[in-house]
C-alpha cells in the first residue's frame, strides 16, 4: 500500500482579482488511493479548487502537486496532457457531449488522449466502453444520443467517462445535487465501487455542500477548516 499524496497543496493562495484571495490553503493533501469527501458551502470555492487542482486554473501562490507534479511550474500544454490522462473528472453538470452518442460521450477521454487508450486492459475501447456499460447499467443505450437518456443514466455516463482508461485521479464536482435521497445513495455507492476496481485503487475526491454525503468516504475534510485568513 502506498502513502504517497496524489494532491499535495501548501501555502496557496488564488483569487479571480488581484487583492481580493478567493482561497488560501495552508495545507490540503490527499493520500493516493483514498477516498475524500470535502464539505464547502456554495460560494466558499470548492469548484474554484478542483479547477486548481485540475490545472484549468493556476494559483497565484504556494504550491500545487498532483500526482507529483507541481502544477504552477507546468506550461499549460503540459497542465493538459496531466489532465486529459490521469485525470477523469465528473462535472456538476456532467458536460456530456449533446451531439454524441453515449457510447461516443464514454470513449471521448481515449481519443483525445493515447494515455487513457493504452490503459484499456478490455482489448479495444468498444470493448472497454461495453464493458463500463454493461457494469454501470446504461449497456442497451450506448447507440442513443445521450440526450436521450434519463438524468440518473447521464450521471453513470459521466462515471464511465471518466473513469474509462483508468486515471489516477477522479474528481467529481457535486453530481448529485439534482437525484432524490435513494438515487443519490446508489449513485454514490457505484461511484465509490467502480473507483475501487481498477488494478491500482483509484484516488478519489468528491466536493458538495452537503455533509450528509460523507458516509460513503473514507474520510470527510471541511473547506473552511483548510483556510487561512480569507477577508471577506
Ligand atoms: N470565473 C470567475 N470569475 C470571478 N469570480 C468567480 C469565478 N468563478 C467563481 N467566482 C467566485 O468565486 C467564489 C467561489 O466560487 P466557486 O464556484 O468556486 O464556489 P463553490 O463552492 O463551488 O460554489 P457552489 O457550491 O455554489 O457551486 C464565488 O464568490 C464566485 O462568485
Amino acid at each position: 500500500m502506498t502513502t504517497a499524496a496524489a494532491i499535495h497543496l501548501r501555502d496557496v493562495q488564488f483569487g479571480y482579482k488581484p487583492g481580493h484571495p478567493i482561497l488560501q490553503i495552508d495545507d490540503f493533501s490527499v493520500p493516493a488511493g483514498r477516498r475524500v469527501f470535502l464539505h464547502g458551502p456554495s460560494g466558499s470555492g470548492k469548484t474554484t479548487l478542483l479547477s486548481l487542482i485540475s490545472g484549468v486554473l493556476v494559483a497565484q501562490r504556494g504550491s500545487v502537486t498532483v500526482l507529483g507534479q507541481d502544477l504552477t511550474k507546468l506550461s499549460a500544454p503540459a497542465r493538459d496532457t496531466l489532465r486529459g490522462s490521469q485525470i477523469g473528472y465528473i462535472f456538476q453538470g456532467f458536460n456530456l457531449i449533446p451531439y454524441l452518442t453515449v457510447a461516443e460521450n464514454i470513449a471521448l477521454p481515449c481519443d483525445l488522449h493515447p494515455a487513457r487508450r493504452k490503459r484499456i486492459v478490455a482489448g479495444s475501447v468498444v470493448d472497454e466502453v461495453a464493458r463500463l456499460a454493461r457494469r454501470l447499467d446504461i449497456h442497451t443505450h450506448l447507440d442513443a444520443p445521450v440526450t436521450h437518456l434519463s438524468t440518473g443514466q447521464q450521471q453513470r455516463v459521466a462515471i464511465a467517462r471518466a473513469i474509462i482508461g483508468a486515471p489516477e485521479l477522479v474528481i467529481a464536482d457535486e453530481p448529485t445535487s439534482s437525484l432524490d435521497t435513494d438515487r443519490r445513495d446508489a449513485f454514490l455507492a457505484l461511484l465509490t465501487e467502480v473507483t475501487s476496481e481498477a488494478k491500482d485503487p483509484t484516488t478519489l475526491l468528491f466536493v458538495s455542500h452537503d455533509r450528509s454525503l460523507a458516509s460513503h468516504f473514507d474520510e470527510m475534510l471541511s473547506l473552511e477548516g483548510l483556510r487561512a485568513g480569507v477577508a471577506g
